[in-house]
C-alpha cells in the first residue's frame, strides 16, 4: 500500500528508513535490522559521515540489495561542478555498494547560488552511471522551476521538512501536480511533542496504534513518503507497519489541522538557510 510513483516511474516505498545520526557499529547494526525488517528506502547524506555504516548494513542485511534505494545527499559546501562529481564518486566508494540508487542535492543555498551547477553535475553523475536516480531536498518552487529550466530535468523527489506542525500543503500540491514525489524529513518531529498531542494521542487509542503509527499514516494517506529514523529494532517495525494503516479523510484532516505558522523545528527556511 502506498507506494508513491514519480514522473519519470521512478517508485519508491510507502515508508523509507531515515539514518541521521546512525553511524558507526551501531549505525551498521541499526540499517541492518532496518533493512531485515523490510525496509526498502535508506536515507543518508555525505554530511551525516554515515554513507560506510549505511552502506555496511544494506550489504549485511539478508535481502536483496537491488530491492534496496540507498539515499545520499551532496552536501552544499560541494555545489561547484568539479567538486560535486568528486563527492557523489566519493559517497559511492564509502558505502562499498556499486552505484548510489537516488542523489539529492541536500539544500539550495541559494545566497550562494550555485545549485543549477550542482544539478548539471547530478545529471552527468547519472549519465555516468554513478547514480541511478536524482532529486533534491529543501527546494522551494524558485528553485525546482530554475533547475528544470536551465536542464530540462525535473528531479524525481524533493525531500523536505514535514510533519503534523508543518504539514506543508502547498509544497506538496506543486509537487503532486508535476509528479516529483514528497519525503518527509523528520517526519514524526524528532520525537517530541507531537506524539503527546490530544489529536494524535485520540485517533492512536481509538484504533489501538501508538501516536508515531498515527502519524506515520497520516503522511502515507497524503501521498507522502516519510523516513522516520529509529537506533530500535521494534520502534523500526512499529513505523514501517503504519504503511498498512489507512486513516480516514477526517482523521488525516483533523492531524493537518495541526499545522502552526512557526512549525518548523530549527531555524531553517530554506530560502535563506545556507548549510555547509
Ligand atoms: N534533508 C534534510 O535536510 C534532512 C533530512 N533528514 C532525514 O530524515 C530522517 C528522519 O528525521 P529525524 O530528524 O531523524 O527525525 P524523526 O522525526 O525521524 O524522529 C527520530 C526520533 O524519533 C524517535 N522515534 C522513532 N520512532 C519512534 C517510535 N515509534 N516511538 C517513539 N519514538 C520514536 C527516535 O528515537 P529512537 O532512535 O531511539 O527510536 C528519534 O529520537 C533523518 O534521520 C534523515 O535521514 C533529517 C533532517 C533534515
Ligand atoms: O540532518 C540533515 O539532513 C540536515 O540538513 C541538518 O541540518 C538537520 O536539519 C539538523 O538540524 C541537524 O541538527
Amino acid at each position: 500500500m502506498g507506494e508513491q510513483v514519480a514522473h519519470d516511474g521512478f517508485s519508491l516505498p510507502a515508508i523509507g528508513f531515515g539514518s541521521y545520526a546512525l553511524n558507526g557499529a551501531n549505525g551498521a547494526r541499526a540499517v541492518q535490522a532496518a533493512v531485515e525488517a523490510g525496509y526498502r528506502l535508506i536515507d543518508s547524506a555525505f554530511n551525516y559521515e554515515n554513507e560506510g555504516a549505511v552502506g555496511l548494513g544494506v550489504r549485511r542485511a539478508a535481502a536483496d540489495r537491488a530491492g534496496v534505494i540507498v539515499t545520499s545527499k551532496l552536501p552544499g559546501r560541494h555545489h561547484e561542478r568539479e567538486a560535486a562529481l568528486r563527492t557523489v564518486e566519493e559517497s559511492v566508494y564509502r558505502t562499498g555498494l556499486d552505484a548510489i540508487d537516488l542523489y539529492l542535492i541536500h539544500w539550495p543555498n541559494p545566497l550562494t547560488g550555485r545549485y543549477v551547477e550542482a544539478w548539471e553535475a547530478l545529471v552527468e553523475a547519472r549519465e555516468r552511471g554513478l547514480v541511478r536516480h536524482i532529486g533534491v531536498s529543501n527546494f522551494l518552487p524558485e528553485h525546482l522551476e530554475r533547475i528544470e529550466d536551465a536542464t530540462g530535468v525535473r528531479p524525481s523527489v524533493n525531500q523536505i521538512e514535514l510533519h503534523p506542525f508543518f504539514p506543508q500543503e502547498d509544497a506538496v500540491a506543486y509537487h503532486r501536480e508535476r509528479g516529483i514525489v514528497t519525503e518527509a524529513w523528520s517526519p514524526v518531529g524528532r520525537g517530541g511533542e507531537i506524539q503527546r498531542d490530544p489529536v494524535v494521542v485520540g485517533i492512536a487509542e481509538s484504533r489501538g496504534i501508538t501516536p508515531v503509527q498515527a502519524i506515520l499514516a497520516w503522511h502515507v494517506a497524503r501521498g507522502i513518503v516519510p523516513l522516520p529514523k529509529s537506533q530500535d529494532p521494534g520502534r523500526q517495525r512499529e513505523n514501517l507497519a503504519a504503511g498498512e494503516i489507512a486513516l480516514s479523510d477526517e482523521e488525516t484532516a483533523a492531524i493537518t489541522a495541526l499545522g502552526r505558522s512557526d512549525g518548523r523545528l530549527k531555524d531553517q527556511d530554506p530560502a535563506v538557510y545556507e548549510e555547509f
